[in-house]
């Protein structure tokens, strides 16, 4: 078991660059399974999560290579129909490989999805889309059994919700689909435009993405690629986070500042000073924060649910009293108990969290519950006084690239050890 430790508090100084997205990579490796050929994914991050995407494709038949940051897949040799249950079980973005299995296969067998416990995460929406595709789902027993009989066809979907994932699946089965496919409500993150210019440069015709009609004329077939993920906006905001946190100085290079266009506001109001280049970020804590009123989370491009935690922790040395008001998922809040052990004043009512900023975060042995709640741990016990220990640093690694080495890099004291079971720390 690996945990990590963090001996602050430790201003933060210097210069980082953030890794490519994790939420883009992964509908992405799922896309290279369309119509077979070659991919070759630049700034493709090293990502746990990104590990267990390549395994499917690698399960699936694809032969896969890694070298650095590139990633070359080759689904010509696509074999396999169906996901293996753990494998599924890994993530959430298991479900993406849906949409793109239907378009090659015409019988599929996969289960449920894993990934962050953050409340019910139901995929009806995918099913009901790709339904209206053509693909006849079977679920029984959690495992969903789904067979293409005249091919897929184009259609007009409306999305209840505008999901992500739904999007995304639907975008992976409709471009070889014959006809146009509309998707009404579509999500608009930035990471579907990322997945829709991928596509579009293997030769899919897909226009609008990015807004919230996207409208999707199928192709007999694609090419090969080569594309570069674009940057994590969720890690870059976990790194803004921390240098507020922390009152450091430091700069993050090869992020979209367009893409962060509701959560830099955030830091400004808490008095951080920014500055916004083309392809760089650059903040400084102030010598105290103040409180930001009512944070609501809500779909792109509203206040990323993903930032929450990470906003949370360096809100919690604020003077005065943060306002969160959680509307994606149902249960986001488990990092909120871990930083009250380490001296913060949170409480939560429903979907309500009421931060009351404390002087000090003091360090404490504590758990990342899931990836961003353990991301908030890693900014909280960089500006606590004293030991921080984090365990189930798992969660992290599904989506931050090293996180001790990249905090390193800015100064910080935080390490990674392995502990065995008798020498692991109580948390009284
Ligand atoms: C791998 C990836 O990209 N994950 C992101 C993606 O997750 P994901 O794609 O799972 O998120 P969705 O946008 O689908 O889910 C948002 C909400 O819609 C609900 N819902 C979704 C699908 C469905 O069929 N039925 C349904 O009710 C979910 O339970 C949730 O309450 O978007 C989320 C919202 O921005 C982010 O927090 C995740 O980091
Ligand atoms: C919730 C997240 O990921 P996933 O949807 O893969 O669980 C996330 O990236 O914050």
């Amino acid at each position: 078991m690996e945990r990590i430790v963090i001996d602050g508090p430790r201003r933060l100084f210097g210069e980082i660059d953030v890794h490519g997205a994790k939420n883009s990579a992964l509908p992405i490796l799922a896309g290279s399974l369309l119509s077979g050929g070659e991919t070759v994914l630049h700034n493709c991050p090293r990502l746990t999560d990104v590990d267990a995407a390549i395994e499917i494709l690698r399960v699936l038949g694809c032969t896969v290579h890694r070298e650095s940051n590139s990633v070359t897949i080759n689904s010509d040799t696509m074999t396999q129909s169906e996901i293996p249950e753990e494998l599924m079980h890994e993530m959430r973005s298991s479900i993406v490989f849906l949409g793109a299995m239907v378009s090659r296969r015409a019988h599929v067998r996969l289960s449920f999805p894993g990934g962050c416990e953050l409340g019910p995460r139901p995929i009806d929406l995918h099913i009901s889309a790709l339904q209206q595709l053509g693909v006849l789902v079977d679920e029984t027993h959690g495992i969903l059994d789904c067979r293409v009989e005249n091919g897929l066809h184009g259609a007009k979907i409306m999305l209840a919700f505008p999901s992500v994932g739904a999007t995304e699946n639907i975008m992976l089965a409709a471009v070889t689909a014959k006809g146009i496919t509309e998707i009404h409500n579509a999500a608009q993150e930035p990471e579907i435009v990322d997945l829709a210019n991928y596509l579009i440069s293997r030769g899919a015709k897909i226009r609008d993405a990015g807004k919230s009609t996207v409208y999707i004329e199928g192709v007999a077939s694609l090419h090969a690629t080569e594309y570069t993920v674009m940057p994590d906006r969720i890690v870059t905001a976990t790194y803004l986070s921390a240098a507020a946190a922390t009152g450091g100085k430091i700069t993050v290079h090869r992020v979209v500042p367009s893409d962060l266009e509701s959560v830099l506001p955030v830091f400004e109001q808490a008095g951080c000073k920014m500055r916004v280049y083309h392809d760089a970020i650059t903040i400084e804590g102030p010598g105290m924060l103040h409180a930001v009123r009512n944070i609501r989370t809500l779909p792109y491009p509203g206040f990323p649910t993903d930032a929450q935690a990470p906003v949370m922790a360096f809100l919690t040395v604020a003077s005065g009293t943060s306002v969160f008001v959680e509307t994606i998922f149902e249960n986001r809040y488990k990092h909120a108990g871990e930083l009250c052990r380490m001296g913060a004043d949170i409480k939560i009512e429903g979907k309500v969290a009421v931060v009351r900023g404390v002087k000090k975060l003091y360090g404490a042995n504590v758990r990342a519950t899931d990836l961003r709640g353990g991301a908030a741990l890693v900014v909280a016990g960089l500006a606590a006084e004293g030991k921080t220990r984090i365990s189930d640093v798992l969660h992290i690694d599904r989506g931050y690239e090293s996180i001790e080495h990249a905090f390193r890099t800015l100064g910080a004291q935080i390490d990674r050890e392995t502990i065995t079971l008798d020498k692991e720390v109580p948390r009284a």
